[in-house]
């Protein structure tokens, strides 16, 4: 699914009512309608719905959803605030068709709200993707009000003030949404993590936007659904064999830190890969034979880190290096020699990255070379330097993968993986009860095992990161987001893999 900037969004929805021979005020009631149908499925009817309505078309829709409602026996009070004699065409539209039993409150000034019940709800329709500058006076009054109120607020479209896709001003009022229903596609906002406060749960409505105008919009932000990776994902052969789906090398673990070589491995043989092989310092070696039986295991000389590379590094596709392997000078020296001869794809984690970041000379080993890393936010930092904002450090994510030829797992609640053509994906699947020690390490055994099986770098991003979050979300509910551990994850794989090549009815 594509994300579009607001800009595009108003193309988007301008290309429908000319293709499709309607009126603005045809979209602007299916928009309305589409919003209603979300909000009849949350809310009981009979509740009091307080409906502000700004003056451009998110007002209008404001006033259409406040007549649906009306019929639909919901008390609903309209707001409308500030100066409404310049409002759009669509909103003197919808103003004219509010029921007689509808009267407006005009808000001319805060105080004209009155307080509402603890279980009154708020409808914001003040500004959606018009917004063109922060919002501060009387509307940034209003939003301060109904944050305080209490209410519970579902936004239509965006939470008013929020900028849908670049850095919303600091000295702008946005309001705080529980819920934003938006209107065909996501907004770039919604996925970025310093927005949480503001965009709550969201959720995505149609309302019949061209499908062809979104198809050719050119945009590099997506997000990765179910859809795309059942289509992304291989059926096995049936006469295929463990060589067919790849030798895996993971270099992970340390002292006291052998168990995130385990989950690695245990993530990376749930996920497919042929052949297995782990390395890991001689202190490992009977927790790796006994823990993961599967696996093959070799011992580095050094009993406590990562020190040398195997044998016959050229019998492996892909290596996975850098969960728990600690950031020894010894190690250090081990991954430049890793960068030197490796002519197969690395899934580079954790300390492997720290030690990357940490050294002029390693990051210059990186041309050129199949790379994926998967930082954590404080990682990437650490190989960027510090960002300003969560746009920023998109920004940073684009102009790393490009620079470097290479792909980024950026972790987070919507993980954004990017690519050396400058795309995102954002993933969609994960939950809270990732938030745990060693998850990182069971994400790369996945994306290992993926690369190892021939799926391109992008398509192993992709698809290992929505399974990720799968498993994850699968494990919530018989587990639930507290007591979540990385090895319910891997134990929920199986099930994420079977969803997704039996889809039930
Ligand atoms: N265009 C369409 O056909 C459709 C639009 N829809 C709705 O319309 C919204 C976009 O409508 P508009 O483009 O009219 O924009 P908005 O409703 O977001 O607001 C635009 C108006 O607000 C003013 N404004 C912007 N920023 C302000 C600020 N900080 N302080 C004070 N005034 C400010 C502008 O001057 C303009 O008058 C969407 O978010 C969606 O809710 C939907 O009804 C679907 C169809
Ligand atoms: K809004």
């Amino acid at each position: 699914m594509k994300i579009l900037t607001a800009a595009q969004t108003r193309e988007a929805d301008a290309y429908t009512i000319r293709e499709e021979g309607i009126s603005s005020t045809d979209l602007m009631e299916r928009a309305a309608k589409a919003f209603t149908g979300w909000f009849e499925n949350k809310f009981q009817p009979g509740a009091e719905v307080h409906i502000f309505c700004g003056p451009g078309n998110n007002g209008g829709d404001g006033l259409a959803v406040a007549r649906l409602l009306h019929e639909r026996k919901y008390k609903v009070q309209p707001y409308l605030v500030g100066d409404i004699s310049k409002a759009s065409d669509d909103f003197n539209v919808n103003l004219k068709r509010l029921p007689q039993a509808l009267s407006p409150i005009h808000v001319e000034q805060e105080s004209a709200i009155p307080e509402f019940n603890s279980d009154a709800c708020v409808i914001d329709a003040l500004f959606g993707t018009g917004l063109n500058r922060a919002v501060t006076g009387l509307y940034g009054q209003v939003i301060e009000k109904l944050n305080s109120s209490g209410a519970t607020i579902t936004a239509i479209d965006i939470p008013s003030g929020l900028y849908a896709d670049s850095q919303t001003p600091d000295e702008g009022a946005v309001i705080r949404a529980s819920y934003t229903i938006s209107f065909e596609l996501p907004k770039l906002a919604f996925l970025l993590p310093q927005h949480e406060p503001y965009v709550g749960e969201w959720h995505v409505v149609p309302i019949g936007l061209s499908q062809q105008f979104i198809a050719e919009v050119k945009s590099d932000l997506y997000c990765t659904q179910q859809e795309d990776v059942q289509q992304l994902l291989k059926p096995r052969r049936k006469f295929s064999h463990k060589g067919t789906y790849g030798h895996a090398l993971l270099l992970c673990g340390g002292y006291g830190k052998i168990g995130a070589a385990v989950l690695a491995a245990r993530a990376c043989l749930r996920s497919g890969i042929g052949l297995l092989t782990v390395q890991v310092p001689q202190a490992g070696y009977p927790i790796l034979q006994t823990a993961v039986p599967e696996a093959m295991t070799l011992t580095d000389k050094n009993r406590k880190h990562l020190s040398e590379l195997p044998q016959e590094m050229e019998k492996y596709s892909v290596i996975g290096i850098g969960p728990g392997i600690g950031t020894e000078r010894v190690t250090k020296t081990t991954i430049g020699q890793l960068l030197a001869t490796a002519s197969f794809p690395i899934v580079i984690d954790a300390d492997a990255i720290n030690l990357i970041a940490s050294s002029e000379k390693l990051k210059g080993q990186l041309y050129k070379r199949k790379l994926i890393f998967t930082p954590h936010p404080k990682e990437f930092e650490r190989l960027v330097g510090k960002v300003k904002n969560d746009y920023d450090r998109l920004q940073h994510l684009r102009e790393f993968c490009l620079e470097y030829g290479c792909y980024v797992i950026l972790k987070g609640s919507h993980t954004a993986v990017g690519t050396p053509e400058g795309k995102v994906y954002f993933n969609t699947t994960g939950n809270p009860g990732l938030a745990t020690g060693g998850t990182g390490d069971v994400l790369t055994g996945i994306i290992t095992a993926l690369v190892g099986q021939q799926y391109t770098l992008e398509e192993a991003c992709r698809i290992g990161v929505f399974v990720h979050g799968l498993a994850a979300d699968l494990a919530l509910q018989t587990i639930g987001e507290i007591s979540m551990t990385a090895s319910d994850v891997i134990d929920s794989l199986p099930s994420a893999f079977l969803h997704l090549t039996q889809p039930l009815p």
